[in-house]
């Protein structure tokens, strides 16, 4: 639902101070969110996943998808924001964006705790886009792990300011997290993979629990004709190819992630991950293959190339 003129509130908006949250995790937790997104889902031999989700060859920890990051954004989030000045309907909300940074190889397990801030929000007329910043720290060190920036889409929540000049809020550097240009060359590589038709089921036991994903009367009251797969989980499906197919194998070689989501996805369909080099930037595109319909787009920043790319 749209505010009015008179319930809008930048001043108290800007104001607010939003919780710190804590985020725990282990070895479980990270197995069971490869698992969501897919590791081994075509093969349970695979060798570039199986370190995902089990003690492949007696290593020590299971290894750490640097997607897992997106997690630390849920916890008190998903269920929705009481933000002072601003009203919005929580059931017609979908993830527009995710910019991530990983300033150093994510833990096997660890207890962080989560500095989260308004880090924008404009007015597009008929949604309003809200982006929230969470910096990630290590409890005990205080060591900042990750940063994620979270675009939510909010439909019907726009229209709350001056149309000739809408209002429009940012804070941090504009060359981060911009929409890409995809090449209109042929892609470096292709990767593709099949979603299980219950791959938002075992999804959201990573703590993603929001109806859309799993309750088919609350997908058709939100405008779907059956529940939509989780956008991380489309995220997860992409950026996991690219450390196959680029990276070779190797999850500690991404240092940041960008992805809007386009489209939605259905679970059960299949994705087919295109990609393209640019100095050690990886641009790619996410298809689902059924529709012929392009679903998320964004690039990867890595930390070098092997010598056989
Ligand atoms: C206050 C909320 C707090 C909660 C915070 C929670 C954070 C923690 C976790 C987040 C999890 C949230 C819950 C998860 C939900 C999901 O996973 S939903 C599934 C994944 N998402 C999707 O499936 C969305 C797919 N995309 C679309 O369906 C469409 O792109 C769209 C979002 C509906 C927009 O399409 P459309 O209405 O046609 O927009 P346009 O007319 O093209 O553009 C209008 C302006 O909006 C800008 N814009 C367009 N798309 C996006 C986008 N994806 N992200 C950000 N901004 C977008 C576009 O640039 C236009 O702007 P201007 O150019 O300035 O006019």
């Amino acid at each position: 639902m749209a505010t009015s003129d008179s319930e809008f509130n930048s001043d108290l908006l800007l104001a607010h101070k939003l919780p710190e949250t804590r985020y725990t995790y282990n070895e479980r937790d990270v197995a069971i969110y490869a698992l969501g997104i897919g590791a081994c889902g075509q093969d349970a031999v695979d060798s570039d996943e199986l370190k995902f989700v089990y003690h492949r060859n007696g290593q020590d920890l299971i290894q750490v998808l640097p997607t897992f990051a997106s997690l630390f954004t849920l916890g008190s989030l998903t269920e929705g924001l009481d933000l002072p000045g601003f009203k919005y309907d929580p059931s017609l909300l979908l993830h527009g964006q995710q910019y991530i940074e990983i300033y150093r190889p994510l833990p096997s397990k660890a207890s962080l705790i989560n500095k989260v801030s308004l880090a924008g929000l404009q007015d597009k007329g008929k949604a309003a886009t809200l982006e929230l910043e969470t910096r990630s720290y290590e409890e005990g060190s205080g060591e900042l792990l990750c940063m994620n920036r979270t675009t939510v889409f909010l439909r019907g929540a726009g229209g709350f300011s001056n149309s000739s000049q809408p209002f429009s809020y940012k804070n941090y550097p504009s060359n981060q997290g911009l929409a890409v240009k995809i090449p209109q060359r042929q892609p470096l590589t292709v990767c593709e993979e099949r979603t299980q038709p219950s791959q938002a089921l075992l999804y959201r036991l990573s703590g993603d629990y929001n109806p859309l994903h799993s309750d088919p009367e609350f997908a058709k009251l939100a405008g779907f004709p059956r529940p939509i797969l989780h956008g991380l989980c489309t995220l997860g499906f992409a950026i996991k190819a690219i450390i196959k197919c680029v990276c070779k194998g190797d999850p500690t070689a991404v240092k940041t992630i960008s992805g809007r989501f386009l489209t939605t996805v259905f679970p059960g369909e299949t994705l087919i991950t295109e990609m393209w080099l640019e100095g050690l930037r990886v641009i790619y595109q996410t298809k689902v293959k059924e529709r012929n319909k392009t679903v998320l787009a964004g690039y990867v920043d890595i930390r070098g190339l092997s010598s056989s790319l």
